[in-house]
């Protein structure tokens, strides 16, 4: 099986501090891959030099065959690899339905029927009218996702998407994330364990901008040190 997305040797540093630190990284088409390390480990700085958010000091980011490693963010999403929205890209004002046109409108007209069905897939259909700052925390959560999805990316990167959510919401929300990763591989940051247990196929935990482990979810659970480095920085 070939790689989806590899990485070769990719650093960032802020001042004297190594936040990424010569990582090789790959992540197969189809698999859900959860990120997971101690609060300041360089998950973020990783997933923005990904996405184009930062761009990396030395190193390669390889993705579906193409080297993006000098391609602005927007050549990126453009390429397949997308990324969930933070809250404040969404416009508080306009209805979610309009929210969604927005996001499916960086790259061509959209028909009502392709927002609805958008909406349908994340379950926000009964809310399409509704002024997006009107929306409940979960589901402007939703709307998020829904317009991550809006560009049917080959690979979506979720940066903490269970954050905030209460514990009634959280189950609806791995059923919702098994149902898209039929048909987008996904890249996962999350602090919550029993997310990242349900959900991810494989593993990789970073420290202080390194690979500690990788592995499926039962190998990551009984690794000493991940225990420890978890246990040590008491997140
Ligand atoms: N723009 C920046 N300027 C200076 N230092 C930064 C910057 N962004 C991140 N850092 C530092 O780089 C390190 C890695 O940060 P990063 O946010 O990538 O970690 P993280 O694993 O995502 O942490 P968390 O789980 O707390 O979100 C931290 O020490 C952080 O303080």
């Amino acid at each position: 099986m070939s790689a989806l997305l590899e990485t070769r040797g990719l650093s960032i540093s802020f001042g004297a501090l190594k936040a990424v630190d010569n990582i090789d990284f790959s992540l197969q088409s189809g698999e859900i891959h959860a990120l997971i390390g101690p609060n300041g480990a360089g998950k973020t700085s990783f997933v923005n030099l990904l996405s184009g958010r930062l761009m990396a000091e030395s190193g390669e980011v390889l993705f579906d065959g193409r080297n993006l490693t000098r391609q602005p963010a927007y050549r990126r999403v453009r390429a397949g690899l997308g990324y969930t929205f933070q809250v404040t890209s969404i416009f508080a004002q306009l209805t979610v339905q309009d929210n969604v046109r927005l996001a499916l409108e960086r790259e061509r007209s959209a028909s009502a029927a392709e927002i609805l069905s958008l909406l349908k897939s994340t379950g926000l259909e009964a809310h399409a009218f509704m002024p997006a700052r009107d929306l409940a925390y979960g589901h402007q959560r939703l709307l998020e996702l829904t317009m991550g999805l809006a560009l049917r990316p080959k690979l979506l990167m979720l940066d903490e998407p269970t954050q905030g959510l209460a514990d009634s919401e959280i189950e609806g929300f791995i059923a919702l994330i098994r149902e898209v990763s039929k048909t987008t591989t996904i890249l996962l940051i999350e602090h919550n364990m029993q997310v990242v247990m349900a959900l991810a196929d494989r593993i990789t935990v970073l420290e202080r901008g390194r690979i500690l482990a990788q592995g499926s979810p039962a190998e990551i659970r009984a690794s000493e040190a991940v225990q420890a480095a978890y246990l040590g920085s008491k997140s």
